[in-house]
């Protein structure tokens, strides 16, 4: 384990416990005010916790009665914005850290270069970063951030602020550095946590409520966040014979692969195109229907997103203007039991 932390912060309600293995990238997710910027910021010696303890690599990093001051970690901390020194030239910028571990001047500049290199953008080394777009300045802070050969890295949201049609690239461009790197990354897009990570973890109220490989979590996810991110429906309950008694005391049907026991916890979950919306309440299939009022319309093109509280069903936006669906309108949602996917928590 390269990485084992924890930290108590009652004044912000964070109580978080986290460790990472030696080469392990690892997604940071949750919703506004859940503390993933705390816990970076805690890492990084910005934030001391008012309980528990962290050490990499074998180094404390902060416990009951030690604290190690940020430079003195090994740890890279790539925020939004790439906050470079506005008065040293890119090539000055990268070359700071490796100077700063007192690397010589020309082995400094060599590593710099190097770094510009490997994120693709030696051709900027002697501009100023005033003259930079915004992903060419994140691109060189990415190259900054690794020229300290940290142990660890920490990005806080590295694309949020970029043009989504600059994001993409710069994304392929981490993917490549961030291989067997260990790092964490906050993040509110899937799309990092699909490509950049290894492992997820979803914080909510200060609390970790999710930790697994990225994949299994979106495709089986526990808790309500993930299930949103991954664009799926979840409800949970309790198993009953033929699916799932939800907590809110409806009948689910679902086609389960193996028998599962009754009364354990266990969530069920279906994708939002296996929803189909009627005015009337829908009768002789073998459906489960759902009486909702819609919350929420979202169209994006020819799809349109229909949300009815934590319930969502994406139709045609030609059959939703047909519906004449509105928010307050009453509907039926209804899904096929085949299309329902019920697992054990
Ligand atoms: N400077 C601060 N002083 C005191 N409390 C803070 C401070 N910054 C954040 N908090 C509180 O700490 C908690 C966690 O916030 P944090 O910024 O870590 O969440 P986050 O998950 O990063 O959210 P976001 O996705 O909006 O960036 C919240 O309750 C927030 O109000």
């Amino acid at each position: 384990m390269n990485l084992v932390a924890s930290a108590k912060i009652p004044t912000r309600n964070i109580d978080l416990r986290l460790s990472l293995s030696a080469g392990e990238t690892v997604a940071v997710m949750g919703p506004n005010g859940a503390g993933k910027s705390t816990l970076l910021a805690v890492l990084a010696g910005l934030i001391r916790p008012d309980h528990g303890s962290a050490s990499l690599n074998g180094k404390t990093l902060y416990d009951d009665g030690a604290w190690l001051p940020p430079h003195a970690r090994g740890i890279a901390l790539l925020a939004q914005d790439a906050l470079l020194f506005p008065h040293l030239s890119v090539l000055e910028n990268v070359a700071f850290g490796p100077r700063s571990a007192g690397a010589s001047r020309s082995a400094a500049r060599q590593a710099a270069n190097r770094w510009l290199q490997e994120v693709d953008a030696a051709d900027l080394a002697g501009h100023r970063p005033s003259r930079l777009s915004g992903g060419q300045a994140q691109r060189v802070a990415v190259a900054r951030a690794l020229a300290a050969e940290p142990a660890l890295l920490l990005l806080d949201e590295p694309l949020a602020a970029l043009d989504i049609s600059v994001a993409p690239v710069l994304r392929r461009t981490l993917r490549r550095v961030l291989e067997g790197r260990s790092a964490i990354i906050v993040t509110h897009d899937v799309v990092d946590a699909l490509l950049l990570a290894d492992r997820v973890v979803i914080i909510d109220g200060g609390r970790i409520v999710e930790d697994g490989p990225t994949r299994s979590v979106l495709e089986r996810p526990r808790s309500r966040f993930a299930a949103g991110l991954a664009g799926v429906n979840l409800l949970t309950g309790t198993t009953a014979a033929g699916g799932l008694h939800t907590s809110t005391g409806l009948q689910l049907a679902a086609l389960t692969e193996e028998d599962l026991p009754p009364g354990k916890d266990a969530a069920a979950v279906f994708s939002p195109r296996a929803v189909a919306v009627h005015r009337l309440r829908p009768t002789g299939s073998p459906r489960n229907v759902f009486s909702v009022t819609v919350t929420d319309l979202e169209q994006h093109g020819p799809r349109t997103t229909v949300r009815a509280g934590h319930l969502s069903a994406e139709i045609t936006t030609a059959s939703a203007a047909d519906l004449d669906l509105l928010p307050g309108t009453g509907m039926y949602f209804s899904v096929k039991s085949a299309e329902v996917t019920v697992y054990l928590l």
